[in-house]
Protein backbone atom coordinates (compact mmCIF):
# COMPACT_ATOMS: atom_id res chain seq x y z
CA UNK A 1 0.00 0.00 0.00
CA UNK A 2 1.82 3.10 -0.82
CA UNK A 3 2.19 5.89 1.78
CA UNK A 4 2.15 9.71 0.43
CA UNK A 5 2.61 12.57 3.39
CA UNK A 6 2.67 16.39 1.76
CA UNK A 7 3.95 19.01 3.80
CA UNK A 8 2.71 17.50 7.44
CA UNK A 9 2.97 19.70 10.11
CA UNK A 10 2.27 19.71 13.76
CA UNK A 11 2.43 22.56 16.34
CA UNK A 12 1.17 23.13 20.00
CA UNK A 13 -0.08 26.35 20.71
CA UNK A 14 3.69 28.03 21.20
CA UNK A 15 6.08 24.99 19.18
CA UNK A 16 5.76 23.82 16.29
CA UNK A 17 6.79 20.22 16.58
CA UNK A 18 6.90 18.51 13.03
CA UNK A 19 7.50 21.00 9.82
CA UNK A 20 6.56 20.79 6.51
CA UNK A 21 7.17 17.20 6.12
CA UNK A 22 6.40 15.41 2.47
CA UNK A 23 7.36 12.07 1.83
CA UNK A 24 6.59 8.91 -0.46
CA UNK A 25 6.72 5.09 0.49
CA UNK A 26 6.24 2.47 -2.51
CA UNK A 27 4.49 -0.27 -1.57
CA UNK A 28 6.21 -3.11 0.26
CA UNK A 29 9.19 -0.74 0.73
CA UNK A 30 10.70 -0.02 4.70
CA UNK A 31 11.65 3.86 5.27
CA UNK A 32 13.78 3.78 7.98
CA UNK A 33 13.57 7.08 9.92
CA UNK A 34 16.55 8.08 12.41
CA UNK A 35 17.13 11.57 14.37
CA UNK A 36 18.34 12.71 17.54
CA UNK A 37 16.22 12.76 20.65
CA UNK A 38 13.41 15.60 20.14
CA UNK A 39 13.16 15.30 16.38
CA UNK A 40 9.93 14.72 15.48
CA UNK A 41 10.23 10.67 14.89
CA UNK A 42 7.07 9.38 17.52
CA UNK A 43 5.05 12.71 16.56
CA UNK A 44 5.90 11.83 12.82
CA UNK A 45 4.50 8.33 13.49
CA UNK A 46 1.57 9.43 15.67
CA UNK A 47 0.05 11.23 12.32
CA UNK A 48 0.92 8.99 9.19
CA UNK A 49 -0.85 6.74 12.17
CA UNK A 50 -4.23 9.25 12.41
CA UNK A 51 -3.65 8.68 16.14
CA UNK A 52 -2.42 13.05 15.74
CA UNK A 53 -4.54 15.33 13.61
CA UNK A 54 -2.33 17.15 11.12
CA UNK A 55 -2.12 20.96 11.99
CA UNK A 56 -1.23 21.13 8.18
CA UNK A 57 -0.87 18.88 5.03
CA UNK A 58 -2.13 15.64 4.56
CA UNK A 59 -1.89 11.45 4.85
CA UNK A 60 -2.59 9.47 1.96
CA UNK A 61 -2.95 5.62 1.77
CA UNK A 62 -2.68 3.87 -2.23
CA UNK A 63 -4.06 7.81 -2.67
CA UNK A 64 -7.09 8.38 -0.67
CA UNK A 65 -6.38 11.07 2.19
CA UNK A 66 -5.94 8.85 5.61
CA UNK A 67 -8.38 11.90 7.06
CA UNK A 68 -11.43 10.39 4.75
CA UNK A 69 -11.55 6.83 5.70
CA UNK A 70 -13.61 5.61 8.73
CA UNK A 71 -12.33 4.10 11.88
CA UNK A 72 -12.87 1.01 10.86
CA UNK A 73 -10.54 1.52 7.59
CA UNK A 74 -8.15 3.12 9.41
CA UNK A 75 -7.84 -0.09 11.82
CA UNK A 76 -8.02 -2.62 8.58
CA UNK A 77 -5.43 -1.07 7.07
CA UNK A 78 -2.76 0.51 9.19
CA UNK A 79 -1.29 -1.32 12.57
CA UNK A 80 1.32 0.94 14.78
CA UNK A 81 3.41 -0.84 17.77
CA UNK A 82 3.81 2.35 19.65
CA UNK A 83 7.02 2.99 22.03
CA UNK A 84 4.90 2.45 25.28
CA UNK A 85 2.53 0.65 24.01
CA UNK A 86 0.73 -1.13 26.86
CA UNK A 87 -2.18 -3.68 27.38
CA UNK A 88 -4.49 -3.97 30.13
CA UNK A 89 -3.75 -5.85 32.70
CA UNK A 90 -5.83 -9.29 32.74
CA UNK A 91 -4.92 -11.37 29.80
CA UNK A 92 -2.86 -13.96 28.36
CA UNK A 93 -0.39 -13.44 25.27
CA UNK A 94 -2.92 -15.46 22.97
CA UNK A 95 -5.59 -12.68 24.05
CA UNK A 96 -3.46 -9.80 23.54
CA UNK A 97 -2.78 -10.84 19.69
CA UNK A 98 -6.05 -12.31 19.06
CA UNK A 99 -7.49 -8.07 19.41
CA UNK A 100 -5.55 -7.66 16.22
CA UNK A 101 -8.01 -9.33 14.36
CA UNK A 102 -10.86 -7.09 15.72
CA UNK A 103 -11.01 -4.84 12.98
CA UNK A 104 -11.59 -7.77 10.50
CA UNK A 105 -14.49 -9.24 12.65
CA UNK A 106 -18.37 -8.74 12.52
CA UNK A 107 -21.94 -10.47 12.54
CA UNK A 108 -21.20 -12.51 9.08
CA UNK A 109 -17.08 -13.35 9.35
CA UNK A 110 -17.08 -14.10 13.13
CA UNK A 111 -13.69 -15.36 14.26
CA UNK A 112 -12.59 -18.57 12.51
CA UNK A 113 -10.08 -21.29 11.57
CA UNK A 114 -8.18 -18.68 9.60
CA UNK A 115 -7.91 -16.62 12.40
CA UNK A 116 -6.10 -19.21 14.57
CA UNK A 117 -3.49 -20.09 12.11
CA UNK A 118 -2.78 -16.35 11.99
CA UNK A 119 -2.47 -15.96 15.31
CA UNK A 120 -0.42 -18.94 15.93
CA UNK A 121 1.45 -18.28 12.98
CA UNK A 122 2.59 -14.50 14.80
CA UNK A 123 3.32 -16.46 18.15
CA UNK A 124 5.78 -18.32 16.33
CA UNK A 125 7.00 -15.16 14.26
CA UNK A 126 7.83 -13.36 17.18
CA UNK A 127 9.00 -16.05 19.45
CA UNK A 128 6.71 -15.90 21.95
CA UNK A 129 4.77 -19.38 20.75
CA UNK A 130 5.69 -20.64 24.16
CA UNK A 131 4.16 -17.99 26.37
CA UNK A 132 0.96 -18.05 24.06
CA UNK A 133 -0.86 -18.80 27.76
CA UNK A 134 1.29 -16.58 30.28
CA UNK A 135 -0.64 -13.11 31.69
CA UNK A 136 0.44 -9.98 29.81
CA UNK A 137 1.02 -8.81 33.88
CA UNK A 138 3.95 -11.30 34.41
CA UNK A 139 6.00 -10.27 30.70
CA UNK A 140 9.01 -8.67 30.64
CA UNK A 141 9.69 -5.31 28.46
CA UNK A 142 10.98 -7.29 25.35
CA UNK A 143 8.59 -9.70 25.54
CA UNK A 144 5.73 -7.50 25.91
CA UNK A 145 7.43 -6.04 22.58
CA UNK A 146 7.38 -9.05 20.76
CA UNK A 147 4.05 -9.41 21.51
CA UNK A 148 2.54 -6.25 20.32
CA UNK A 149 4.46 -6.82 17.10
CA UNK A 150 2.52 -10.28 17.18
CA UNK A 151 -0.37 -8.48 17.36
CA UNK A 152 0.56 -6.36 14.62
CA UNK A 153 1.54 -8.65 12.20
CA UNK A 154 -2.07 -10.44 12.81
CA UNK A 155 -3.64 -7.52 11.73
CA UNK A 156 -2.45 -8.20 8.10
CA UNK A 157 -2.52 -4.07 7.67
CA UNK A 158 -1.08 -2.46 4.36
CA UNK A 159 0.80 -0.09 6.56
CA UNK A 160 3.17 -0.90 9.73
CA UNK A 161 4.33 1.90 11.78
CA UNK A 162 6.91 0.46 14.20
CA UNK A 163 8.36 2.75 16.69
CA UNK A 164 12.04 1.52 18.26
CA UNK A 165 10.51 -2.46 17.68
CA UNK A 166 13.63 -3.46 19.19
CA UNK A 167 14.71 -1.47 21.66
CA UNK A 168 13.41 -3.59 24.52
CA UNK A 169 15.12 -6.82 22.73
CA UNK A 170 17.70 -8.93 23.07
CA UNK A 171 20.63 -8.88 20.29
CA UNK A 172 18.92 -12.27 19.08
CA UNK A 173 15.25 -10.71 19.37
CA UNK A 174 16.21 -7.48 17.25
CA UNK A 175 17.95 -9.50 14.57
CA UNK A 176 14.91 -11.61 14.61
CA UNK A 177 12.42 -9.32 14.33
CA UNK A 178 14.13 -7.03 12.05
CA UNK A 179 14.56 -10.22 9.84
CA UNK A 180 11.10 -10.35 9.90
CA UNK A 181 9.79 -7.08 8.89
CA UNK A 182 12.65 -6.83 6.19
CA UNK A 183 10.04 -10.07 4.85
CA UNK A 184 7.10 -8.90 5.25
CA UNK A 185 5.66 -7.38 1.71
CA UNK A 186 3.75 -4.64 3.86
CA UNK A 187 4.79 -0.83 3.16
CA UNK A 188 6.80 -0.28 6.99
CA UNK A 189 7.77 2.84 8.63
CA UNK A 190 10.33 2.18 11.36
CA UNK A 191 11.87 4.61 13.87
CA UNK A 192 15.61 3.30 14.79
CA UNK A 193 17.94 4.60 16.88
CA UNK A 194 20.82 2.33 15.81
CA UNK A 195 21.89 3.69 12.25
CA UNK A 196 23.70 0.51 11.49
CA UNK A 197 20.27 -1.32 11.83
CA UNK A 198 18.78 1.51 9.67
CA UNK A 199 21.64 0.88 7.19
CA UNK A 200 19.09 -2.50 6.36
CA UNK A 201 16.03 -0.29 5.47
CA UNK A 202 14.94 0.45 1.89
CA UNK A 203 15.30 3.92 2.36
CA UNK A 204 16.21 6.37 5.47
CA UNK A 205 14.68 9.63 6.41
CA UNK A 206 16.65 11.64 8.78
CA UNK A 207 14.67 14.15 11.13
CA UNK A 208 16.11 17.09 12.88
CA UNK A 209 14.82 19.64 14.57
CA UNK A 210 11.29 18.40 13.40
CA UNK A 211 12.88 18.74 9.66
CA UNK A 212 12.94 16.29 7.48
CA UNK A 213 16.68 17.15 6.22
CA UNK A 214 17.21 14.19 4.39
CA UNK A 215 15.79 11.02 2.75
CA UNK A 216 16.68 8.55 0.13
CA UNK A 217 18.84 5.15 -0.05
CA UNK A 218 20.69 4.76 3.16
CA UNK A 219 24.25 4.79 2.31
CA UNK A 220 23.74 8.05 0.62
CA UNK A 221 21.94 9.68 3.57
CA UNK A 222 23.85 8.67 6.35
CA UNK A 223 26.95 10.20 4.96
CA UNK A 224 29.82 11.50 7.13
CA UNK A 225 28.48 15.43 6.60
CA UNK A 226 25.14 14.31 7.84
CA UNK A 227 26.20 12.13 10.66
CA UNK A 228 28.36 15.27 11.75
CA UNK A 229 25.75 18.25 11.21
CA UNK A 230 22.64 16.39 12.81
CA UNK A 231 23.96 14.01 15.20
CA UNK A 232 27.29 15.68 16.10
CA UNK A 233 29.32 12.91 15.77
CA UNK A 234 32.56 11.80 13.38
CA UNK A 235 32.00 8.53 11.80
CA UNK A 236 34.65 5.35 10.45
CA UNK A 237 33.09 2.99 7.43
CA UNK A 238 34.52 -0.31 8.11
CA UNK A 239 33.94 -3.69 5.67
CA UNK A 240 32.76 -6.60 7.99
CA UNK A 241 35.66 -9.70 6.94
CA UNK A 242 32.06 -11.94 7.58
CA UNK A 243 29.90 -10.78 4.67
CA UNK A 244 31.65 -7.89 2.96
CA UNK A 245 28.82 -5.37 4.63
CA UNK A 246 29.50 -1.48 5.49
CA UNK A 247 29.41 -1.01 9.44
CA UNK A 248 29.65 2.56 10.71
CA UNK A 249 31.69 3.26 14.29
CA UNK A 250 31.02 6.35 15.66
CA UNK A 251 33.23 8.58 17.49
CA UNK A 252 32.38 11.90 19.30
N1 LIG B 1 1.96 16.89 23.16
C1 LIG B 1 3.12 17.56 23.13
N2 LIG B 1 3.20 18.80 23.65
C2 LIG B 1 4.36 19.50 23.61
N3 LIG B 1 5.49 19.02 23.10
C3 LIG B 1 5.48 17.79 22.56
C4 LIG B 1 4.29 17.00 22.55
N4 LIG B 1 4.57 15.81 21.94
C5 LIG B 1 5.89 15.87 21.62
N5 LIG B 1 6.42 17.05 21.99
C6 LIG B 1 7.82 17.49 21.80
O1 LIG B 1 8.08 17.36 20.42
C7 LIG B 1 9.43 16.96 20.20
C8 LIG B 1 9.45 15.72 19.32
O2 LIG B 1 9.03 14.62 20.11
P1 LIG B 1 9.05 13.15 19.52
O3 LIG B 1 8.58 12.23 20.61
O4 LIG B 1 8.31 13.12 18.23
O5 LIG B 1 10.61 12.93 19.26
P2 LIG B 1 11.42 11.60 18.88
O6 LIG B 1 12.28 11.94 17.73
O7 LIG B 1 10.50 10.44 18.73
O8 LIG B 1 12.32 11.45 20.19
P3 LIG B 1 13.02 10.16 20.88
O9 LIG B 1 14.15 9.76 19.98
O10 LIG B 1 13.53 10.74 22.16
O11 LIG B 1 11.99 9.10 21.06
C9 LIG B 1 10.06 16.78 21.57
O12 LIG B 1 10.78 17.95 21.91
C10 LIG B 1 8.85 16.62 22.50
O13 LIG B 1 9.14 17.06 23.79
Amino acid sequence: MKLTATELGWSTRRHSILNSVSLEVEPGKVLGLVGPNGSGKSTLLRLLSGILKPTSGHVFLKNRPLAELSRREVAQRIAFVEQQADTSERITVRDAVELGRTPWLSLRHPWGDADDALVAQALKDVGMDHFADRQWATLSGGERQRTHIARALVQKPGLLLLDEPTNHLDVHHQLSILALVSKLTVTTVVAIHDLNQAMDCDSVGVLDQGNLVAIGPPEEVLSVERLRDTFGVGVTHLTDPHDGRRIMRFHS
